[in-house]
């Protein structure tokens, strides 16, 4: 484990080549006021008070020289984001006037922090827990405004709250199996049913949550929703049209696109990655063949598949081929170019459940395509419980333990076995609750959870 008596730095904002106007440089542990008086010099005589800032100089300790002009926030233990001392250097933006700050902190007693340190110390000093210091890695990922949202949510203790409870209850079953293991003969007989349906109650809400995983995993990696169907269906102008751009090339010459084409949205909240690709056809030209091949290989690895055709050619034998290579994948038919030719008399296949009829040349049924891509990845269960949650896969590990180990309880007590097979898989339960908020948490997972933050986090 790191050592936890240093003072640590680190610069805590991102160095960008566009160049922030504001830099900050932060100080955290025993040493970080003595270090920052060394290398900080106001003017005016400002007194040292916590959450205050100081305006002054920071100056070289030996030379003397001034490396920046700069503002600095004091942040007295314990109130502060580790609850150690804090200090904040607040200096011009770029990375010199940080870069030289940092160096000084760290030739006059800091060490450098490493990822996720400074977080690590919040966790440790009790001041936040795993789930909120696994939502400050989201809300700073985020994507979207309501990967955000969730993210915020998580930070302000809305999953640890429901996790601790439950822990809670199961701990007081626990206890009262316990006692009867030891002191059976003293106590009045355990009222089995009562158990049963604490654990029953229990279980329900491991489920709820557990459901929020899918919604987590959309918000946090977002939706890879491929284009594919044959030369001229219209892909690209679909892709135009959607992103309000005209991002790929769209010509009547079918095999116009040879590449990949890439556009970045965000639908409901969910980042999607839209792929245009090249028409699907048997091509002799070397370079088409190759596109085909990728936009084979980009349907494969694809969330979801929009299988595009045209109502004006109504379903070809080459769009019966092309559906059978990705008909394994979540899928939707799009029929394009409505506005040539009736959309209902074209015949697809009846196990294709999820068609949009669209026309991408005049604009006409993108909420209508949007509306059917969030029905297909979403879980309805979830809508209808309304939780305001969305777990990582770390948590959803553990809560599926949790799950397993309870069900395991309720079929101990329902064959009337002994108090210890109880015991047993309630402890698992406990354990694994205790796991995602990190009251029962080993240094190996500490490590594995931290180290996915940046530096100065
Ligand atoms: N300049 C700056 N901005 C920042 C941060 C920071 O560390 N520095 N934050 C860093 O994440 C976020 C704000 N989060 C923070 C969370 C807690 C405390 C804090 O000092 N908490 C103490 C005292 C609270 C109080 O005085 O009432 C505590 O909870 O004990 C500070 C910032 C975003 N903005
Ligand atoms: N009338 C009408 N024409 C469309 C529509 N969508 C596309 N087109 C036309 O169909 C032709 C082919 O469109 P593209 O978007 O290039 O088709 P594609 O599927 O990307 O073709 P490839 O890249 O060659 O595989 C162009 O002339 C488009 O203007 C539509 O909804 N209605
Ligand atoms: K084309
Ligand atoms: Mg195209």
């Amino acid at each position: 484990m790191l050592n936890t008596g240093d003072t640590i730095a680190a610069i805590a904002t991102a160095i960008v080549p566009e160049q922030g106007s504001i830099g900050i440089v932060r100080l955290s542990g025993s040493e970080a006021v003595a270090i920052a008086r060394c290398l900080f010099h106001s003017p005016n005589r400002q007194k040292w008070q916590s959450h205050r800032l100081l305006y002054g100089y920071i100056r070289h300790p030996q030379s003397q020289a001034i490396i920046d002009e700069a503002l600095l926030l004091l942040m007295l233990a314990p109130r502060s984001f580790t609850r150690e001392d804090v200090v904040e250097f607040h200096c011009h933006g770029g990375i010199m006037p940080v870069q030289q700050v940092l160096q000084l902190c760290l030739e006059n007693g800091a060490r450098l922090a490493q990822a996720g340190e400074f977080s690590l110390r919040a966790f440790l000093n009790g001041r936040i827990d795993l789930t909120q210091a696994e939502s400050v890695v989201d809300l700073v990922g985020a994507r979207s405004p309501q990967a955000a949202q969730f993210a915020l949510a998580g930070l302000q203790g809305k999953l640890a709250q429901p996790i601790r409870h439950l822990r809670a209850t199961c701990l007081d079953i626990l206890a009262e199996i316990e006692a009867r293991i030891d002191f059976e003969e003293d106590l009045p007989p355990l009222d089995h049913e009562a158990v049963l349906h604490s654990i029953e109650q229990v279980f329900c809400q491991v489920n709820l949550i557990l459901a929020t995983a899918e919604r987590g995993e959309l918000l946090r990696s977002g939706l890879k929703v491929a284009i594919v169907g044959r030369p001229n269906v219209g892909k690209s102008s679909l892709l135009n049209a959607w992103s309000r751009s005209d991002r790929a090339i769209v010509t009547d010459l079918p095999g116009t696109t040879r590449d990949i084409v890439e556009s970045q949205l965000v639908v409901a909240g969910i980042p999607v990655q839209v792929l245009d690709t090249a028409g699907i056809r048997s091509a002799s030209d070397r370079v088409e063949q190759i596109g085909v091949e990728r936009s084979r290989q980009t349907a494969r690895s694809a969330d979801l598949v929009l299988l595009t055709v045209s109502a004006e050619s109504g379903w070809t034998e080459e769009d019966e081929e092309i559906y059978l290579s990705v008909s394994d994948r979540r899928l939707i038919l799009v029929i394009n170019k409505i506005d040539l030719a009736n959309p209902e008399t074209v015949i697809y296949p009846a196990e294709i459940k999820r068609v949009v009829k669209l026309s991408a040349a005049q604009n006409q049924g993108i909420e209508d395509l949007e509306k059917t891509i969030i029905n297909a990845v979403q879980n309805q269960e979830l809508q209808a419980a309304n939780l305001d949650l969305a777990i990582n896969q770390r948590q959803a590990a553990a809560l599926t333990t949790a799950k397993i180990a309870l069900q395991q309880v309720k079929k101990t007590i329902d064959q009337n076995l002994p108090f210890d097979f109880w015991s047993i898989d309630l402890r698992t339960a406990i354990q694994s609750l205790g796991e995602i908020t990190g009251e029962e948490v080993t240094e190996s997972v500490l490590d594995r959870i931290f180290s996915r933050f940046c530096i100065g986090k």
